[in-house]
């Protein structure tokens, strides 16, 4: 089976060295196309017998599923310049999620799924968000989830959820990455801890938390139950935390949404406009 990436930049990167590491698809098994041919060259030269093609027409072309791995503007572009070649049999897969099923259906005569990724699957853990188009037949869902198997967790999500799923699985690692940027830099300029000795701390602490929600089955709220001992240090200071961050999360999730509607628009009209 080939393999087309087109676009090579962190989700296009991503994406084809975490399929070749966990021996889903060899290197052989890749077409790339680029608009940027030195981060082509860059892949090509990490995993010798990748190819490059000279277009994405060439990539789309050449490949049994191709990824679409540019940003939502860019797909207007790629959609003209793939659409003249693709056939009924081949599957295009967005991984973007302001690009609806049905324009993709609209627009390519072919096979269409929406598989929103995560940075985190380059750890070859997370999850991956699936979405099947009505073309798809039962072996060709079976094949997008045995792949992405190879570096996530697949879970399959309604069209409509994708947005609130992309908000914890896909945009959640920056998120979580912030807080914790906030308290290593917040114990450097209060207590003058080192930030490498902080930033460790800091790091094993994430990943044996997430460790532990999953080993031992503990939800969120059991788990700060554990760390807080009745009236002790923890329990005092998460009632600060808790203050301080009361209702965050949900302008989080107004502004993700409002920005989504946005881009949705946005790709709509760029899409239906005849220029
Ligand atoms: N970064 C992340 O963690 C995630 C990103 N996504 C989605 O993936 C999409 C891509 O994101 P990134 O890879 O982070 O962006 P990026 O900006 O790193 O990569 C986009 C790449 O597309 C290439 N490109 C643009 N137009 C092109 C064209 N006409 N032909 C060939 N290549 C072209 C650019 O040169 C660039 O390398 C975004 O729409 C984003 O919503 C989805 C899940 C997670
Ligand atoms: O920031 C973004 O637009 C993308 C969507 C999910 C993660 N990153």
């Amino acid at each position: 089976m080939k393999v087309g990436f087109i676009g090579a930049g962190s989700m296009g990167s991503m994406l084809t060295g975490s399929f070749i590491r966990s021996g889903a698809l060899r290197p052989a098994d890749i077409l790339l196309s680029s608009r940027t041919l030195s981060k082509a060259n860059a892949l090509a030269n990490r995993y010798p017998g990748l190819q490059i093609a000279p277009s994405n027409a060439s990539a789309a072309l050449d490949s049994d599923l191709v990824f679409l791995c540019v940003k939502p503007m860019d797909f207007r572009g790629v959609l003209q310049e793939i659409a003249p070649v693709v056939q009924p049999w081949q599957i295009v897969v967005s991984i973007t999620s302001p690009v609806r099923i049905s324009s993709l259906e609209e627009h390519l005569p072919c096979k269409v799924a929406k598989i929103i990724p995560s940075i985190v699957n380059e750890t070859l853990a997370g999850s991956s968000l699936v979405m099947f188009g009505s073309r798809l037949e039962e072996r060709d869902r079976a094949l997008l989830f045995r792949l992405f198997s190879s570096i996530s967790r697949p879970i399959q999500v309604a069209e409509e959820e994708v947005r609130v799923a992309s908000d914890i699985a896909s945009c959640g690692p920056a998120f979580m990455a912030n807080l914790l940027e906030q308290f290593i830099e917040a114990a450097v300029s209060t207590t003058g801890i080192a930030r490498e000795t902080a930033s460790v701390l800091a790091r094993d602490m994430l990943l044996g938390t997430a460790r532990l929600l999953q080993t031992a089955g503990c939800s969120p709220a059991e788990l700060q139950k554990r760390v807080s001992v009745p009236g002790g240090i923890t329990a005092a200071a998460l009632e600060e935390l808790k203050q301080a961050t009361d209702g965050a999360f949900l302008r989080v999730l107004r502004t993700t949404h409002a920005k989504f509607a946005e881009d949705l628009d946005k790709v709509d009209a760029s899409l239906n406009s005849d220029g």
